[in-house]
């Protein structure tokens, strides 16, 4: 039996963004509270999005080595379903906030990615995105997925360089738990495309 892959769009800025996405099928939407990034959204704009999202849908808020403080003051202002930690946080850091979280590894050439997983055996799922010397995400590039990890025993999810094109065909490899885009759906850097995220999600369902 196959299961439908998850989807989460990522980098969202604009309320509309994040209504046609949902409305699209995803059913995750990721906000980027890491100031260096040109996805960048404030708390308070991040939680007026989300007060006006329909049910069923996870808030994720992602975070690059931030101190733990920024990461509670975030939470005290925008209600998020799941945390996103996407630079070189320890488990035991993770493991240190109320809600659920996914642990991002970047697929730097010659890294342990079995190790890495049993290190944060406790996460909810393992997003697997591509390495890049000097950016820690939302690179629009791609990794070798036949370095996907066999047998995990955790979700895993997909990211790095996705887009309509190449999804159906991501997910015929890897079969991964779900599947996390920004670029491929973006007009510009935190800027959705309404076209693009439908024709992402038929690549997702034609898979
Ligand atoms: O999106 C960013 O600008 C970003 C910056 C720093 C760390 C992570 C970031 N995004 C993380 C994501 O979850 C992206 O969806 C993922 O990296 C894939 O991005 P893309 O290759 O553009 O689809």
């Amino acid at each position: 039996m196959s299961y439908r892959t998850r989807v989460k769009i990522c980098g969202i800025t604009r309320l509309e963004d994040a209504l046609d996405a949902v409305r699209l099928g995803a059913d995750a939407l990721g906000f980027v509270f890491y100031p260096p990034s040109p996805r960048y959204v404030a708390p308070e704009k991040a939680a007026e999005i989300i007060a006006r999202l329909p049910p069923f849908v996870t808030t994720t808020g992602l975070f690059v080595d931030a101190d733990a403080q920024q990461v509670r003051d975030v939470l005290a202002t925008a209600p998020l379903g799941l945390l996103q930690f996407h630079g070189d946080e320890s488990p035991e850091y993770c493991a240190g906030f109320r809600q659920p979280w996914i642990k991002a590894l970047r697929m730097q050439p010659g890294l342990d990615v079995a190790a890495k997983i049993r290190d944060y055996r406790d996460a909810a799922g393992i997003l697997l995105d591509a390495w890049h010397p000097q950016l820690k995400g939302g690179t629009g590039e791609t990794f070798d997925w036949r370095h996907w990890p066999k047998h995990s025993g955790l979700s895993l999810i997909l990211a790095g360089g996705l887009t309509p094109e190449n999804v159906a065909e991501a997910i015929h490899l890897t079969q991964p738990y779900a599947v996390d885009v920004s670029g491929g759906v973006e007009l510009g850097k935190g800027l959705k495309d309404f076209t693009l995220m439908q024709a992402f999600m038929a690549g997702v369902n034609a898979a």
